[in-house]
């Protein structure tokens, strides 16, 4: 085990409600393995499963050890160790979370428990997420005794739509305080999106560019090489603008339009940035039809196999028009974005996968250098924050190409996370249950943000409701035509979509 350069979390019970589930195994243990080697938890940290599949603690040892072997996550040794550590502080409660018994078996253990801290993980699927709010308020759980903590942390999606989150804000708010809950979006545990701050305010020379005098316009992209899979279910109620967009894509963009804070506390950042997520614009139906666009794959190869239009995947309606690509254009109604188109686009079996955001800089004003064949133009100085893969950041500027005659040649100036720091093999949830057992709220959504996020993807939402089809898009494409013309129409064109280092292409 290393030694982390922040002390171990408090001592705590961590209750997992879906300890059987997909979410569980995949990321939440996983990620309770890497704290472990690296020290951010010790032994003081217990574990309470909560399920309810039949069976004691050995059944779900049995579960999640079958699957961490098939996953490789035991073929480190460090990473064995720090679960044969793990696991003798695993326990279990096999009951219906719905139905109160369940919550006298929790009140017994917590109150048998080393510590009376305690931190609620609902990795359960959403409609359930109000009644164990509610459930453990009426059964006295949520009550922090002096100098103790209790605390929830709710898994995505947090609601269906405006009113849907709204009602479920009112629902939560109503038994249990703001500052106990938790909305995880797991991009904010991405190293990348939160060094979007650093960039901008640990730099001169970033910063005092960051305005309409400077930026043309401002695209993120989230685009994926995976396609939907065995997820039908949930995606086909779902779609990609829910999926994605008022939670991670707004996460992004509220962290590239955010005014400064004047302190990294958690109430300051996520007061600036709520009040750029509520200075978006709401659109009109009309304005809706011409600044969104959606799409649906087709059927066609991909990395090497034959995957079936969407509409043909198990579990989704054959007559389906839910989407999974959508491009936006929207608007940040502030003094600083006035007239700076905000280009937002994500979407499942495109070319690549690649998130990024891209900061394009207005022209100089007037262009000396002589225009040659090969390079007609002056490129715009471009910023590129590579989120993932290959996490870095590029930045495009134009330079005297060597040589008697005065041309101009674009390069780029790169930073790879990698070459610099080993950031190992992480799951992103780390610093997000780091936060949350220190009791930071920094890295999670407050409910005003998450509000204001419904609220401008909602005109969409009703005008796709009203009927109609996405339009088609290749596998391995870059998405549909429409998402072209969105742009070009503007006299832009999108960045390309290629998941690789942007810097050494030219
Ligand atoms: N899986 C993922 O990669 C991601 C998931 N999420 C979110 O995490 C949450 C959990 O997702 P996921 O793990 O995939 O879902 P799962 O369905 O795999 O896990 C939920 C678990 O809760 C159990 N459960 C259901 N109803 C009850 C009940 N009444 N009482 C006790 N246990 C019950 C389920 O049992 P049973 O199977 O028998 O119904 C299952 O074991 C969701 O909100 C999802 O949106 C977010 C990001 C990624
Ligand atoms: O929340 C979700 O995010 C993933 C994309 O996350 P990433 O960290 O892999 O980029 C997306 O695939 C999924 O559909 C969505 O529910």
């Amino acid at each position: 085990m290393s030694t982390p350069d922040v002390a171990p979390a408090p001592p705590l019970t961590f209750v997992i409600f879906g300890a059987a589930g997909d979410l569980t195994r995949r990321l939440l243990i996983p990620t309770l393995i890497n704290m472990t080697r690296s020290g951010l938890i010790g032994e003081d940290l217990h574990i309470l499963g909560v399920g309810i599949e039949t069976g004691g603690v050995d059944m779900l040892l049995d579960r999640l050890e079958s699957f961490l072997k098939t996953s490789g996550d035991m073929d480190d040794p460090e990473r064995q160790a720090a679960w044969q550590s793990l696991r003798k502080r695993i326990s279990y409660i096999s009951g219906d979370f719905t139905q109160n018994g369940v919550y006298k078996e929790i009140s017994d253990y917590l109150s048998h428990a080393p510590s009376a801290n305690a931190a609620f993980y609902f990795a359960v699927p959403p409609q359930f997420f109000g009644d164990i709010a509610e459930k453990l308020s009426e059964n006295g759980l949520m009550n922090e005794a002096t100098g103790a903590f209790r605390r929830i942390a709710i898994e995505k999606p947090f609601g269906h739509d405006l009113a849907s989150a709204q009602a479920l804000n009112a629902r939560l708010l109503n038994h249990v305080s703001e500052s106990q809950i938790y909305r995880i979006d797991h991009f904010l545990g991405k190293e990348t999106v939160q060094n979007i701050m650093t960039t901008r305010f640990a730099n001169m020379m970033i910063e005092a560019l960051w305005n309409n005098n400077y930026i043309d316009h401002v695209q993120i992209t989230a685009a994926e090489l995976v396609d939907v899979g065995t997820r039908g279910k949930f995606y086909d109620a779902t779609g990609a603008l829910r999926d994605m967009v008022p939670n991670h894509l707004f996460q992004l963009l509220a962290m590239v339009a955010m005014e400064p804070p004047n302190s990294f506390d958690a109430e300051s950042i996520r007061n600036e940035k709520g009040k750029v997520l509520k200075a978006l614009r709401v659109y009109s139906r009309e304005e809706a039809i011409k600044n969104g666009v959606r799409g649906a794959y087709t059927a066609g190869p991909i990395a090497g196999r034959d995957l079936p239009a969407f509409t043909q995947t198990p579990d989704v309606a054959p007559d389906s028009n839910t989407e999974t690509f959508v491009a936006l254009k929207l608007l940040v109604d502030t003094w600083r974005w006035a007239g700076v188109p905000f280009y937002l686009r994500t979407g499942k079996a495109m070319k690549a996968r690649d998130t990024e955001v891209v900061i394009t800089f207005r022209p100089v004003p007037f262009a000396q250098f002589p225009r040659h064949e090969s390079r007609p133009e002056l490129p715009p100085n471009r910023l590129i924050i590579q989120v993932q893969p290959d996490e870095g950041l590029d930045m495009e500027i134009s330079i005297k190409s060597p040589g008697l005659v005065l041309k101009t040649a674009p390069v780029s100036l790169d930073f790879r996370y990698a070459d610099s720091f080993d950031i190992g093999k992480q799951t992103g949830y780390e610093s997000l249950f780091y936060e949350l057992f220190v009791g930071d709220q920094t890295l999670f959504q407050r409910a005003d943000g998450i509000e204001a996020g419904w609220a401008a993807v909602q005109p969409f939402l009703d005008l796709w409701a009203e009927g109609g089809k996405p339009d088609p898009y290749a596998p391995g494409s870059t998405g549909p035509a429409c998402a072209d013309e969105l742009i070009e129409r503007d006299g832009r064109k999108w960045h390309e979509i290629d998941g690789i280092p942007k810097g050494r292409k030219f």
